[in-house]
């Protein structure tokens, strides 16, 4: 990745949460780059890519603290902005899909009216504009009765097409950057692909900057162009995707040696043999 090519650098962030034992180190100084391109961040429960992707957006709730020495944005950062300015950042030049469309979308509003107040609020078009450029959306999302799903309410669709309605409404503003936190993980393998495969064309198609945060690291390498693989809030690894089977660091051998094969479908499943200097070993290997 070349340099006038970095839409996002982030600089030794921390989270910590101080608990009643102690401070919790979520995420322990990590620094990456992130292009127009597709970036996988992987990592088993609790590892700190929820904090990572919430930090980019200064979306830490406190008592949790977030510090970093640089969240910087197409040169900006981030960090110097004041509330108002990181407004105007979240959902327009960076935005963000979550888990769970039932969590985002406001369920006594008409699918339509929010993402038509969204686009809104961004652009200050017309009602009809707006409404147009919803519409237009929602079929670029390949929803097939896009006026009907218009007037629905968010309980009156699907959990896919409610995720789908979610990228809608992300990609709504044109953001440089997409952030999307296991976008597809409470959906059936199906609709997974299919939401997938839309969200692939459209960061494509308008050459935006793509993290996807997942568990599922066979998910990550075949979707995206380079992987960062998290343990114990420390980045362990980054390399491309491609290249995933020639990784260095013991834990993301681990994991690629968990993989089920389907070559041999009856292969014992390796165990993850943990070794506690991995939380403390630092990046070990980053070829990018
Ligand atoms: N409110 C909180 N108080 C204390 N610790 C917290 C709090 N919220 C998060 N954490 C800690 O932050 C760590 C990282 O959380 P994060 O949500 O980033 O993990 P994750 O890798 O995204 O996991 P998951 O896939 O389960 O979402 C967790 O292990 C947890 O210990």
């Amino acid at each position: 990745m070349s340099e006038q090519e970095t839409l996002l650098r982030v600089e030794d962030l921390w989270v910590r949460f101080p608990t009643r034992n102690g401070i919790v180190e979520a995420v322990r100084g990590i620094s990456f780059a992130v292009g127009r391109e597709r970036v996988g961040i992987v990592g088993e429960s609790g590892s700190g890519k929820s904090m990572t992707g919430r930090s980019i957006l200064r979306l830490i709730r406190p008592p949790g603290q977030m510090t970093a020495k640089e969240i910087s944005f197409k040169g900006d950062n981030l960090l110097d902005y004041s509330e108002r300015q990181m407004r105007d950042v979240r959902g327009h030049k960076i935005s963000m899909v979550m888990q769970d469309p039932k969590f985002s979308l406001n369920p006594v509003m008409t699918v339509g009216k929010q993402i038509s107040e969204a686009y809104r609020l961004h652009s200050g078009a017309s009602r009809g504009d707006a409404k147009r450029k919803a519409l237009e959306m929602l079929e670029a999302v390949q929803i097939r009765e896009p006026e009907r799903v218009y007037n629905s309410y968010p309980h009156e669709v699907s959990g896919g097409m409610g995720q789908r309605i979610m990228i809608a409404m992300m990609l709504i503003p044109d953001p440089d950057l997409l952030i999307a936190d296991e976008p597809t993980s409470a959906l059936d393998v199906t609709v997974q692909m299919r939401v997938l495969a839309i969200m692939d064309k459209l960061v494509k198609d308008r050459g935006m900057g793509l993290i996807f945060i997942s568990h599922d690291l066979q998910l990550v390498s075949s979707f995206c162009d380079r992987v960062i693989i998290m343990y114990g809030g420390k980045i362990v690894e980054t390399c491309k995707a491609s290249e995933l089977h020639n990784a260095k660091h013991p834990y993301t051998r681990g994991l690629l040696a968990a993989l089920p094969q389907i070559d041999d479908p009856k292969a014992k499943l390796a165990v993850l043999d943990r070794d506690p200097v991995w939380r403390d070993q630092e990046s070990v290997v980053a070829y990018d």
